[in-house]
């Protein structure tokens, strides 16, 4: 058994490690399983009671709640399109007749990586701003984030060098309409809005400045804007801008209005491999790009994927997201998905994203995590450094190669840091079909499209909340403002 010490717990534990435990996997559900329009081979079971995860709840010494979950009643299925359709749609033909230089929709089929993280962004546009006065209607006005006016180009500048987008202080509480809580966090909570000047809507995370400075988080918290604020890319969030009142600060982001991959996940058990290798690859991508900028995610898992309304992944939450060159020692993360050389405390380097991947991908073929093991975080640690996987016989043979690849202790084996990097991992034969310029183009059609009306503020794929009590944007003392003037 280890103890706290051993693991370094002791010292260096984050206030937001914890995660829900896994919920003992539901019966599928018999009675529907025809709705589900899939055979027997490649089904999405269809459940009419599903378990869901318990909130985050915050408590006095700042660690994360493992409780219970609670058991409800959901909608049906999420039916993801048939093995043969997504294979083809994911570049080239089904697996069957899979070779390495298929080609598809006229766009040859390589199987290699895009040729640089960076070339798949727009050019920025001002109307999606929220600052920016009302256009005419638009049915996708939350699907391409660019930059508006007033923005400078994000991500690299022409020599190379990394240019911020200016987002301080652009907006303040008055530009938006308050609506419900969209999700809540150890900090804060995430809010709908509208713009009062364009109309469309945004997600307002709002974080309390003294829960921030009481939870030891205002490193993290300025890392997650000034990550956020440099990235640009299909299959990560939009910062628009940053603001702050006396006791508050606030992360203006675009609305992904499909809800969480999380409550996908929970609603179809498990994806079936294709669909896995969708979500996958799209992350895959979207992880290449961080580290080409040498930032580390750090906090994988299917509640930080939220699909947009075409049912694309947009990855969330950027609150442990940092620049670090070449290695760091902070223990933070989600237990299920921590590397063993983070549980260990030793430092550890971008590697631990791709571990990450892999455990990702583990739990949306299999439904659970690997290293679960009845909730408890120290249980878990003990058989993330036991580094002992199961693999259910069902897990396709390529995703079982990978998965032994991603999810091994030796750093000397880890794909993704090897010679070549992260395109060991997107050259793997598992992604053999995947056409990786038209994935980031968004031109390969998504397993599934979440059930929303778009542009509308349609709220109806995120759970319910309690609302904030406290009222936003009150004067006052601030006492705390000094810790975040980059908002
Ligand atoms: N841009 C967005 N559009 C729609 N919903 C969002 C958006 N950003 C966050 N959410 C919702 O709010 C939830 C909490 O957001 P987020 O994870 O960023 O908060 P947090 O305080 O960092 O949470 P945690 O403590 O779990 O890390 C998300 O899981 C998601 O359901």
């Amino acid at each position: 058994m280890l103890t706290t010490s051993a693991l370094g717990l002791g010292v260096r534990l984050d206030p937001a490690v914890s995660r829900a435990p896994w919920e003992a996997p539901v019966q599928y559900n018999r009675d529907v399983e025809g709705s589900s329009g899939l055979d027997e081979d490649t089904f999405m079971p269809t459940l009419g009671s599903v378990f869901k995860k318990k909130k985050k709840d915050k408590d006095e010494k700042g660690h994360k709640d493992a409780g219970p979950a609670d058991t409800i009643l959901e909608e049906p299925p999420a039916t993801p399109s048939t093995e043969g359709s997504l294979s083809q749609s994911l570049g080239s033909a089904p697996s069957t007749a899979t070779t390495a230089n298929s080609h598809s929709g006229g766009i040859i089929s390589t199987g290699k990586p895009p040729p640089s993280p960076t070339a798949s962004t727009g050019p920025p546009t001002g109307k999606d701003d929220p600052m920016a006065t009302p256009t005419a209607p638009d049915t996708a006005p939350n699907a391409h984030p660019t930059a508006g006016p007033g923005h400078k180009a994000p991500g690299h500048g022409q020599k190379g060098e990394t240019v911020y987008r200016t987002t301080k202080g652009k907006y303040t509480l008055s530009d938006f309409t308050f609506q419900r809580t969209l999700g809540t966090g150890s900090f804060g909570r995430v809010h709908l809005v509208q713009s009062k000047h364009n109309l469309r809507f945004y997600a307002v995370k709002v974080l309390k400045k003294a829960q921030v400075v009481k939870m030891k988080q205002v490193e993290h918290t300025n890392d997650e804007r000034r990550m956020l604020q440099r990235v640009k890319h299909p299959f990560l969030i939009t910062l628009w801008g940053t603001f702050q009142d006396s006791r508050n600060l606030y992360m203006v982001m675009d609305f992904i209005e499909g809800g969480e991959l999380f409550s996908l996940l929970r609603k179809s058990q498990r994806f079936p491999n294709p669909v896995a290798k969708f979500y996958a690859a799209e992350v895959a991508l979207a992880l290449d790009y961080l580290h080409s900028l040498n930032i580390i995610y750090r906090d994988l898992k299917p509640e930080n994927l939220l699909l947009d309304r075409h049912g694309h992944l947009k990855i969330t939450d950027f609150g442990f997201a940092k620049e670090v060159p070449d290695i760091t020692w902070t223990l933070c993360g989600t237990p299920d998905y921590l590397a063993p050389e983070v549980v260990s405390s030793k430092g550890y380097n971008k590697s631990v994203d791709w571990w990450s991947l892999g455990i990702l991908i583990f739990e949306m073929l299999c439904g659970y995590t690997p290293f679960w093991d009845g909730g408890s975080p120290m249980k878990i640690y003990e058989n993330i450094l036991r580094a002992k996987v199961k693999y259910p016989a069902y897990i396709h043979p390529d995703a079982m190669d990978l998965l032994h690849q991603l999810i091994t202790p030796d750093l000397t084996k880890r794909l993704g840091n090897l010679f070549h990097g992260s395109r060991s991992v997107l050259e793997h034969a598992w992604f053999a079909e995947v056409n990786w310029e038209r994935l980031l183009s968004k031109q390969i059609e998504p397993p599934y499209v979440p059930p929303v009306r778009g542009g509308i503020g349609d709220a109806s794929l995120f759970d319910k909340y309690p609302e904030e009590t406290e009222e936003y944007g009150k004067d006052g003392p601030d006492q705390h403002g000094h810790y975040f003037t980059d908002f």
